[in-house]
């Protein structure tokens, strides 16, 4: 069943943090999500240039709207703008009855102010009422309370003061600005308190997180979820945000929201392509069986490099592909993880060529590498004598030389084959590199007919 979720926050034009990450939450995490927008504002990762707010009645139509149509399952604020827009909120909020997130926002990353200082008050006394949950960050909660939050029992005095005081049910105190290893928020609810935790993340991608943060856990309560799952669920959501945030701008870059969804996809769509590549070699056993070399052959292909971190993000054939009794043969299905050679040399490829996430491993033979001529192939010829010591000495080291040493000869896009001319106890061997494990099968099979 489809819930609804509304946003009533502002546009950031960057598409960092307001309405668009609320959006994208929203869609990650399987609601259908509708808005009303208060403010736009000509924004980008370091500033607000401009600002302007609409009129309360036109917020209030907004609302109205999607209530009349498709009612409204749970909401969420965030740039409210002014008080009158924040009046108006609290009035129509409070009319409906739908449970309602209210993240507090006060000023942007960049430390420009998204609401009138006279708003403040409105805030505390017309929408934390009717609010079910709020979401300070350590500023924002200090501002509420008139309290100094420098650690774990601050923020649990703050969450609590903030419930009795506004009479808001749910108070979450947020940890990001709060020093140690640990991202942990406070959670006031029912008399108890509770803290979520996730490691803290050393990342420049940061603009939105409070947005995307309160936009998850309004999307879980409108799919009914009890609220400390909503807020658990919104913790893991937010780290894989702020985890894989979106390398753009200048200043803190924005939270990447559909990396929840984009990951898994990425993942499946990657498995099942090599599955494919896995079944044509299967077809044409008894000729790729002629190409397995000594060490056997693998066949790699890497996640979205955007999303790529290690050799878990490499999907290879466990117990490599072997030649069994004059057929090539996959030892088992897929599985991420499952090479470390092959894995590491795609990892260094698609490091160089975002283009390079394939590669398969396959006999040297002159004649192969004069047919590889005769096709018209890329070829890079790497010569693993010249191998510095040190390159050796690091782990992924050889690896990233032979890599960097083929890139350097095609001009620093992957070719598509690179010929390793071994060394004392390293076998020869031709790397056949692609965009996607079924281009590789086709290559090879291209060499070997
Ligand atoms: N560096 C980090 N590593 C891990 N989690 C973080 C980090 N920074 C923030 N968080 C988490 O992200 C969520 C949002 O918290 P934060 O304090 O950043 O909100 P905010 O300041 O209101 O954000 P903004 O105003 O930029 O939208 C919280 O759950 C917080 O613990
Ligand atoms: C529009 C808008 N809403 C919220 C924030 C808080 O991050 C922001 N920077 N811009």
């Amino acid at each position: 069943m489809w819930r609804v979720a509304i946003t009533i926050a502002g546009l950031d034009s960057g598409g960092g943090a307001g309405i668009h990450a609320d959006i994208k939450t929203f869609a990650a995490m399987g609601v259908h999500g509708a808005t009303a927008l208060t403010c736009v504002t000509a924004q980008n990762t370091y500033e607000v240039r401009e600002a302007q707010c609409l009129s309360p009645q036109l917020v209030r139509a907004q609302i109205m709207a999607v209530w009349d149509d498709m009612g409204i399952d749970a909401g969420k604020t965030g740039m409210l703008g002014t008080r009158e827009i924040i009046e108006e909120v609290a009035s129509v909020v409070g009319k409906l009855g739908f449970p309602l997130v209210v993240d507090p926002v006060m000023v942007a990353k960049s430390g420009a102010p998204l609401i009138s200082e006279d708003a403040v008050d409105v805030l505390k006394r017309r929408l934390l009422p009717v609010a079910k949950v709020v979401t300070p960050n350590k500023p924002e909660a200090e501002k509420l309370t008139g309290m100094k939050i420098a650690s774990v029992n601050d923020a649990e005095k703050a969450a609590e003061f903030i419930h009795k005081e506004y009479g808001t049910e749910i108070v979450v105190v947020k940890g990001g600005h709060l020093e140690g290893g640990e991202a942990i928020d406070v959670v006031y609810y029912r008399g108890s308190f509770h803290k979520f935790s996730t490691p803290r993340l050393e990342s420049r991608a940061t603009h939105g997180t409070g947005c995307a943060f309160s936009a998850a856990i309004a999307a879980g309560l409108a799919k009914g979820l009890d609220p400390l799952e909503a807020i658990k669920t919104a913790k893991q959501f937010i780290y894989t945000a702020i985890k894989y945030g979106v390398a753009k701008g200048k200043g803190h870059w924005p939270v990447n929201p559909t990396a929840w969804v984009e990951i898994p996809a990425e993942r499946w769509r990657a498995y099942e392509e090599l599955r494919a590549a896995l079944e044509a070699i299967r077809k044409n056993a008894a000729l790729f069986a002629k190409a397995i070399p000594e060490v056997q052959s693998n066949l790699g292909y890497v996640i979205d490099p955007r999303y790529a971190v290690d050799v878990n993000d490499v999907v290879a054939v466990p117990g490599r592909i072997v030649n069994y009794m004059g057929e090539a043969r996959p030892s088992g299905p897929p599985a991420f993880g499952a090479s470390s050679h092959t894995a590491r040399k795609i990892l260094a490829l698609v490091g160089k060529d975002p283009n390079a996430r394939s590669a398969m491993n396959i006999k040297y033979s002159p004649e192969l590498v004069e047919r590889a001529r005769a096709l018209g192939y890329k070829i890079a010829v790497v010569d693993r004598r010249k191998e510095p010591e040190e390159a050796k000495k690091i782990e992924g080291g050889s690896m990233k030389w032979v890599v960097g040493e083929a890139l350097s000869q095609t001009g620093g896009t992957a070719p598509d084959i690179i010929v390793d001319l071994g060394d004392w106890g390293k076998e020869p061997q031709i790397t056949v590199v692609g965009r996607t494990p079924t281009e590789v099968v086709e290559k090879v099979l291209r060499l070997l007919s």
